[in-house]
């Protein structure tokens, strides 16, 4: 479904060029809830923004369904990701002059759907959201926020699904409602891609991918806690 071949970033800093991702490779199927690890700066949002389309890679291809992304037409592109990617940012990306209700049914109004309001609703109650729709992004507070932003990117009901720290501002509780949203989509058919610093959630993922220095420098297949935790101690040497 997704396969990144050799992928690379360079970003332009002052006089010189810096490489932030390497040659990064990686596949992932319909169905499968993949998580990526490691430090902080290691690379994982930009590895995850350059496989959702969202930024270019200097070098190397991402395919989605076969289509390698970079020779799609920023029309198609912007199709493809309106209709088949959902995004949850790690700054949630929420606007901020529109309510709550609004900020929820954007992307359903720019992809011409309908939007019900009982079924967006039900989700920000099953995502344990208990303000009011009415209120705009800065009357919430940052875990009220990044439900929105949960809830934006689950009403697409996308076949891919990127994630990047989606329950990073939340209570324990929440974490595991919503991390457990994210499981069932995938039991379901959706291809989940997850950034996170939460060694236990990466333990129930099907398979976790460790960054360091823009590398990924293990993959490790129905991981566990010890076995997460032993791959970062590593990382800090
Ligand atoms: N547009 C940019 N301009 C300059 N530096 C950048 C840019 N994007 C990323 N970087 C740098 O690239 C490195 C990787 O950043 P990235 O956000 O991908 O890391 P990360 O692993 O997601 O970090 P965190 O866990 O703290 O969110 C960092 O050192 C960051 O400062």
């Amino acid at each position: 479904m997704i396969i990144a071949k050799k992928i690379s970033k360079q970003i332009q800093l002052a006089n010189q060029s810096v490489e932030i991702l390497h040659e990064t490779t990686i596949a992932a199927e319909a169905g499968e809830f993949l998580s990526i690890i490691g430090p902080s700066g290691s690379g994982k949002t930009t590895l995850l923004n350059c496989l959702s389309g969202l930024v270019k890679p200097s070098t190397g291809e991402v395919y989605i369904d076969g289509q390698c992304i970079q020779k799609l037409s920023a029309r198609k592109l912007a199709q493809l990701r309106r209709t088949s990617i959902s995004t949850i940012f790690q700054s949630y990306n929420l606007l901020p002059a529109l309510n709550v209700y609004d900020n929820v049914v954007l992307p359903l109004r720019l992809n011409h759907q309908r939007a019900s309001k009982v079924a967006i609703t039900e989700l920000l109650q099953k995502l344990n959201f208990k303000a009011d729709l009415n209120q705009v992004p800065s009357q919430l507070s940052g875990g009220e926020q990044q439900k929105v932003a949960v809830a934006r990117a689950l009403m697409m009901h996308a076949r891919i699904i990127f994630a990047d720290e989606p329950t990073g501002a939340l209570d324990s509780l929440s974490r595991q409602v919503i991390f457990g949203q994210l499981r069932a989509l995938s039991q379901q058919g959706v291809c989940v891609i997850m950034v996170t610093h939460d060694i236990e959630q990466a333990a129930q993922t099907d398979r976790a991918l460790i960054l360091s220095d823009g590398c990924i420098v293990n993959e490790v297949k129905q991981p566990s806690v010890e076995q997460l935790f032993t791959q970062m101690d590593r990382l800090r040497g």
